[in-house]
């Protein structure tokens, strides 16, 4: 069996590029690395129908099954290797705050597949985040919301801050110097899968 890494953070943090060098550090033979935005097809489409169609419930209740989807699927590739995944259910916890919602899920009874590594992506600096989303194209609804006091996306970064995830701060080190560091802790701690 596999190891699970989780790579979670902000809109614009450097998730993927820092989950697909880390990959490639970690061997990329025995590394697999997923999104959890293209784990199955159509996915960013249905989220941006329930985004633009319906309420705060319906959108928490759509991602986390999609999480669930995305864990199934950890699940039969953790059996051929590692995986390095790109956001997991810390994302759907952070980005549906429970003052917003009317449902609650008892997260547990959906078992999934539980991380050996979690690591959050910080960027202290506002500017540098916008910057890093300026630079490429839109992925996604959030991507256009800026972090203002007491605006949505500072309630999602205090809602991950108060999971107290291995923290990274990304702020002004490359993304090849990030996944060097988190290589070490990684590589310290891993069995070697061969
Ligand atoms: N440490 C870094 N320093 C400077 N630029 C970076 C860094 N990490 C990523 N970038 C750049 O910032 C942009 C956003 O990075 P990336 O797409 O990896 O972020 P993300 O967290 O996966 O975003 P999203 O969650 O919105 O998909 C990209 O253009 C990327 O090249
Ligand atoms: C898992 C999850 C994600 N979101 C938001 C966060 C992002 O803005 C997009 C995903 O796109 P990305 O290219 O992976 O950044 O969706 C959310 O609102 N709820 C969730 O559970």
């Amino acid at each position: 069996m596999g190891k699970l890494i989780v790579i979670e953070g902000m809109d614009g943090a450097g998730k993927s590029t820092v989950s697909g060098l880390l990959s490639k550090l970690l061997n990329n033979r025995e590394y697999s690395t997923i999104n959890m935005s293209s784990v199955f097809e159509g996915f960013l489409t249905s989220a941006k129908y329930v985004n633009d169609n319906c309420g705060v419930d319906a959108h928490y209740l759509y991602f986390l099954s999609s999480v669930k989807h995305c864990s199934d699927t950890i699940e039969k590739k953790l059996a051929h290797g590692n995986v390095v995944c790109d956001r997991y259910i810390y994302s759907t916890i952070a980005y549906h705050p429970t003052s917003e919602l009317s449902v609650s899920v008892d997260i547990s009874t959906l078992e999934l597949v539980q991380p050996d590594f979690t690591f959050y992506l910080s960027v202290s600096d506002e500017s540098i985040r916008q910057e890093r989303l300026n630079n490429r194209a839109q992925r996604s609804v959030s991507d256009r919301l800026i972090k203002t006091k007491g605006s949505y996306m500072d309630t999602v970064e205090k809602a991950y801050e108060e999971l107290g995830l291995v923290t990274i701060d990304c702020t002004t080190k490359t993304a090849q110097k990030i996944a060097e560091e988190l290589f070490v802790v990684v590589e310290a701690k891993l069995e070697k899968v061969i």
